[in-house]
């Protein structure tokens, strides 16, 4: 069991063109995963997730950096020498044999001693309800019944550093991931253990992980919990990517401590230098309301969407489009309405970087 350093880990693929500028899958990153901690790599298809998650295994040699585990150095460590277990997309398990030999096949090849990894064995079952077909051969079981077994033999052994997961959900049918996503929650909470998450979906990664690590392009733009990746993006792309849907963004002109887009002045609760000038202005549309009259900013109303649960308003602020949350009982049949956002709900992003002004009371924003 171990803690994993990045430390200023990038990778650039060769390329076959010797003249062309190096080109990162993985833009060099520094940070520290924590044993016993469950973190998710996040991302748009092609972001460089997998790049990192093979770095980890022991795939990719990374061009940059080094990876600790421990003070221990494994960058140029092939991956059977950096005890580590994987569960891929799809079920790696031996058809021919039992639930239970796939599950204690892993303890076996470590000469684990017999009792310790029978008890292991149905540890591992019980969290994952495999324990009525434990005898039964893989062979005859659903393809959610046989990710299960190479989940089980993914967590089986209890001395590895990290268990890292490629997108284990693919194979499982709609309705049952739902299940199976707590259940790897409550698995991560039973056993002390490192986990790696990839996937591209956010609500994977946001019921799974203490910490989720989004990417694009390369980039690690943020680590954080789901609440500081919801509440406060650092970057524009965090507040687009996740939350459905993303965050508004508006293009606006700093003015002390209210942002002017167009006509209307949102008031901050922070005060900024005059340097910042132009910026974009992000907010979530859960925190927007539109209701028909009173207080706040006017808007005209586009087109109202009823999923049900909830109601959102797409909304026009001059020329600039935005979504807002029409509250329960409201209706809205005029075509203009008022927008309020809560000034603590208002950020700032400068080259799409979350910027933070002295608040107005002392602290940062
Ligand atoms: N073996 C390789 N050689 C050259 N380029 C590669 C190689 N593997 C990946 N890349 C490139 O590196 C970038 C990051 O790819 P990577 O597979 O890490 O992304 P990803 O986020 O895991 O995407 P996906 O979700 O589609 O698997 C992409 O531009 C990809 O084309």
């Amino acid at each position: 069991m171990a803690s994993i350093t990045l430390d200023g880990i990038g990778h650039a693929y060769p390329s076959r063109d010797p003249g062309e500028a190096k080109r990162y899958a993985l833009k060099p990153v520094h940070h520290v995963w924590q044993h016993g901690r469950a973190y998710a790599l996040l991302g748009p298809s092609g972001c460089g997730k997998t790049t990192l998650l093979n770095i980890i295994s022991g795939l990719v040699i990374p061009s940059d950096g080094r990876l600790l585990f421990d003070d221990v150095d494994v960058t140029r460590l092939p991956t059977e020498k950096r005890n580590i277990a994987q569960v891929f997309q799809f079920p790696v398990i031996y058809d021919t044999m039992t639930v239970r030999e796939n599950l204690l096949f892993p303890l076996r090849n470590r000469g684990v001693d017999k009792r310790i990894a029978h008890d292991r064995v149905v540890e591992i079952a019980g969290l994952l309800d495999l324990v009525p077909v434990l005898d039964r051969r893989a062979r005859g079981l659903t393809a959610d019944a046989k990710q299960k077994i190479s989940l089980g033999r993914g967590l089986v052994r209890s001395d590895v550093s990290a268990v890292l997961f490629d997108e284990p959900l693919t194979v499982i049918d709609p309705a049952l991931k739902w299940e199976l996503r707590s259940k790897l929650k409550a698995v991560h909470e039973a056993l002390d253990m490192l986990m790696i998450y990839v996937t591209h979906d956010q609500v994977e990664a946001m019921t799974f992980a203490d910490e989720v690590v989004v990417m694009n392009d390369g980039r690690v733009l943020q680590i954080g919990t789901p609440t500081e990746l919801f509440e406060r993006p650092a970057h524009a792309f965090v507040g687009y990517f996740i939350g459905s849907p993303g965050m508004n963004f508006l293009p606006a002109r700093l003015e002390g401590s209210a942002a002017r887009v167009a006509d209307a002045v949102f008031p901050l609760d922070a005060r900024y230098g005059p340097q910042a000038g132009e910026v974009k202005l992000g907010f979530r549309p859960d925190y927007a309301t539109v209701t028909p009259d009173g207080e706040g900013i006017p808007v005209q109303v586009l087109r109202i969407e009823d999923l049900g649960r909830r109601r959102l308003v797409r909304v026009a602020l001059g020329p600039h489009e935005l979504v807002a949350t029409l509250p329960p009982g409201m209706e809205l049949n005029e075509p203009t309405a008022r927008l309020q956002v809560g000034s603590q709900h208002l950020h700032i992003y400068v080259d799409d970087e979350r910027i933070t002004g002295e608040q107005i009371g002392g602290e940062l924003a």
